[in-house]
């Protein structure tokens, strides 16, 4: 049965979920103040000696390889073994997996990991797929249809399902598919939103039934409330303390009201 986005927001403000973001150092503050702002409850916690331990604890993971190292990795591969002996999902952001051997690396292990969720921009699903990228550093460079086929790919690789960020958003799981629009173009010029996103759709994923629906629901929730934060800004700083508002004000009455998500009939496997 599906669980429409006002659903889990609803089931979310209820009972706050857990969620555990190994993200990169840029990310760290905003990242957790979006997951609060949303009404969960983030727990940046990436060391080796207490990442698989918390794991379990939590409602869901976020790996995020912005500022990659050894010592992260360490912290990485050992929540990942936790969640998945807890049975909690977990969500894959793949930053620049395009721009240097290490990332390729370190991320190609992790896809095969099979993540709950991956979500990351065209040109990042782009390079998981193994087809050219015009990524730049961290920012995207592909049009999100670029990436749809791989995307697809992808998520019949994994068992999981892969998001597509940019101007109008693309889900799939393999089969069904949907695409989200909204949003700013303020926000691909505030850094680590992405990153924020992701752990989002960890806290989404941690109460719903279907990681498919959660996507769909945290990528709406970002849209409704950058088209908020959108009308009363001039610029990507007056844009931000707008965002964290508008996601906090955002009611599952809202979500259903004014999210723009179009599905698209399941294709056959
Ligand atoms: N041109 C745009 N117009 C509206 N929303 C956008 C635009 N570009 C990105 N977004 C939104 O910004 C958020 C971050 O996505 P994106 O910039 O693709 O990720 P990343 O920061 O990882 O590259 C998503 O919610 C996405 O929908
Ligand atoms: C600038 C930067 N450098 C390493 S991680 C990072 C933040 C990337 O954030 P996002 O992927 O959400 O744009
Ligand atoms: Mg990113």
């Amino acid at each position: 049965m599906t669980q429409t986005p006002a659903t889990l927001l609803a089931v979310l403000r209820a009972s706050p979920p857990l969620v555990q973001c190994i993200t990169n150092y840029v990310a760290m503050n905003i990242a957790a103040n979006v997951v609060l702002a949303a009404g969960a409850s983030p727990a940046m916690v990436s060391d080796v000696e207490e990442a698989e331990e918390f794991a379990r604890i939590a409602g869901a993971l976020t790996v995020n390889i912005g500022t990659l190292s050894p010592a992260f990795v360490a912290g990485m591969r050992a929540a990942i073994a936790g969640a998945q002996a807890a049975g909690r999902p977990w969500v894959l952001d793949p930053v620049a997996c395009q721009a240097t051997g290490y990332r390729r690396d370190v991320s190609a292990e992790l896809v095969r990991l099979r993540p709950t969720i991956i979500r990351g921009n065209a040109s990042e699903v782009l390079a998981l797929a193994g087809e050219a990228s015009r990524g730049q550093g961290v920012d995207g460079r592909d049009p999100v249809a670029a990436a749809e086929k791989g995307a697809r790919w992808l998520a019949h690789e994994t068992g999981g399902v892969v998001a597509v960020t940019g101007e109008v958003d693309f889900v799939t799981d393999g089969s069904r598919a949907a695409r989200i629009s909204g949003g700013s173009p303020w926000m691909p010029m505030n850094t680590a939103l992405g990153c924020s996103l992701t752990c989002l759709c960890g806290a989404y994923a941690a109460v719903a039934e279907d990681p498919f629906d959660a996507t769909v629901a945290a990528l709406a929730h970002f849209a409704v409330a950058g088209q908020r934060a959108h009308e009363g800004a001039t610029g990507p700083g007056s844009f931000a303390p707008r965002f964290l508002d508008a996601l906090q004000a955002v009611t599952p009455e809202a979500l259903a009201g004014e999210a723009v998500i179009r599905a698209e009939e399941p294709v056959p496997a």
